[in-house]
């Protein structure tokens, strides 16, 4: 039985989360990390170093500024940890790689496989396509979203750049009146409405011809069942930090 800290339970991925692991043998919900504790069926609390109940592994779905003190605690208490939240600045990512040095930790903007099987096809257009099109990637996300933009697009993003001769730079939303597209451009666009669950689309785009790659999560199942699978990867593995390669590597 795989026991899992949701950090980040009242949250929308959160509660998903609980969902799917009440309807599942094999793991349970031990405690729930939010900032405001409210009934469940697990005990909640503000932070992991007051959790009492013994446990496996951390998934978290939070907010960037919550991860350091997590990874922290996580670190004091030898506890793996999922960490699917996106915006962490390059602080809190070397804090992240400096954690993973104790722990294991699996980090991914995105857990749906659907995104993953998208990078490795946008990375194979990239190197074939990149001295005659310009990229552009545009991500649409729910009104409720707080970074912008997504995890998802700077991943694919920096996934595009591994690949190239000569590294883009990006340029966020354009708005000006007298500047043409600069060949070296990575265009990155956010758009922000309703209950969008989460599009990307990257573009290619030459002479008198497109070619667009694109993925839609339809619900948040997909991010939740990803994030499930790397919680049981993660927990047999050594210090270090993994991503959806090593999940899609062990097939
Ligand atoms: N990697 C992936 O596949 C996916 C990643 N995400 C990412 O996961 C994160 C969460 O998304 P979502 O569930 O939609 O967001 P929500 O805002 O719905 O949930 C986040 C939860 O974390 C809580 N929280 C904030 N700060 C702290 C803290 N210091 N300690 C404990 N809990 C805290 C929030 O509380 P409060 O509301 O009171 O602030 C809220 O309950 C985002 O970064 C999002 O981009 C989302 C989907 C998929
Ligand atoms: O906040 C969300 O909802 C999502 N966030 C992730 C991101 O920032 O890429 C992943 C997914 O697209 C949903």
């Amino acid at each position: 039985m795989l026991k899992i800290i949701n950090h980040g339970c009242n949250g929308k991925m959160g509660r998903v989360i609980s969902r799917l692991v009440s309807e599942k043998s094999d793991c349970k919900i031990v405690a729930g990390i939010d900032k405001n504790p409210s009934s469940s069926d697990f005990p909640i609390y503000t932070s992991l170093k007051d959790v009492k109940e013994d446990a496996d592994v951390i998934i978290d779905f939070s907010f960037h500024s919550a991860v350091p003190e997590l990874l922290k605690n996580a670190e004091l208490k030898k506890i793996p940890v999922v960490v699917a939240t996106t915006g962490l600045s390059d602080d809190e990512l070397c804090t992240l790689k400096e954690a993973a040095k104790t722990i294991p930790i699996f980090r991914s903007a995105n857990m749906s496989l659907g995104i993953n099987i998208l990078i490795n096809l946008v990375k194979e257009a990239a190197k074939i396509l990149q001295n005659n099109y310009d990229i552009e990637i545009i991500e649409k996300h729910h009104n409720m979203k707080k970074d912008a933009p997504s995890g998802t697009a700077l991943m694919i993003a920096d996934a595009i750049n591994e690949v190239l001769t000569e590294k883009k730079e990006y340029i966020y939303g354009r708005h000006s009146k007298t500047d043409t597209r600069k060949e070296n451009e990575l265009g990155i666009h956010a758009i922000r409405g309703g209950t969008i669950v989460g599009e990307h689309e990257v573009i290619f785009a030459g002479h008198d011809e497109i070619l667009t790659i694109s993925h839609s999560a339809r619900s948040r199942e997909i991010f939740a069942i990803g994030a499930l699978k790397a919680a049981e990867f993660i927990v047999n593995q050594k210090p270090g930090l993994y991503d959806m390669n090593s999940l899609l590597e062990k097939g």
